[in-house]
């Protein structure tokens, strides 16, 4: 199976966009240089408005995975903890019952601005990788593929 038949989405945060829009051309590149296709970017306010976002992005027949880019950056208290510990697990949560793959390229919690935007590369390049790597191999699988290692 080909790259170029991975569809995929992504949702990006708004928050501390002088971070997550560099995220979102970096993703962009990458999913070009992975031959996938960038089906849909929906974008939201903050990182906890990912996870509606990414739900009616899994329910399009045309989406294979979705990909989340976001930056929680602390503040002077434990919110952005709660934050970024709700929004991994729910968008876990969704992948699971839409059977389709969901990267997690969220910067954070406790990050200062200076480490997010060290990691702005790495998060976003990893989160694309991960996401079309995921669907290749469950698509080999539905396939009849005997490994899911097969490139
Ligand atoms: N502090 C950060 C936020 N906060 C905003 C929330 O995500 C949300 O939009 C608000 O609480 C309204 O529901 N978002 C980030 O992405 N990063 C932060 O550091
Ligand atoms: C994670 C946030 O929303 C952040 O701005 C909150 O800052 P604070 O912990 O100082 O309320």
């Amino acid at each position: 199976m080909q790259d170029s038949s991975i569809k995929l989405g992504i949702v990006v945060a708004e928050f501390n966009y002088d971070i997550t829009h560099l995220m979102l051309d970096r993703a962009i590149s990458h999913a070009k240089f992975l031959n996938a296709e960038v089906r849909a970017v929906f974008k939201v306010p903050g990182t906890f408005e990912i996870p509606l976002a990414v739900k009616q992005l899994l329910s399009r027949d045309d989406i294979d995975c979705v990909v989340t880019l976001g930056a929680v950056i602390k503040g002077e208290t434990k919110h952005d903890e709660v934050i970024a510990n709700q929004v991994a697990r729910l968008v876990s949560d969704l992948s699971l019952e839409f059977n389709k793959p969901v990267s997690l390229g969220i910067i954070g919690p406790g990050a200062t601005h200076e480490q997010a935007m060290e990691r702005i590369e790495e998060y976003s390049t990893r989160a694309v990788e991960s996401a079309v790597k995921m669907a290749r191999r469950m698509r080999s699988m539905m396939e009849g593929s005997s490994s899911v290692n097969i490139e």
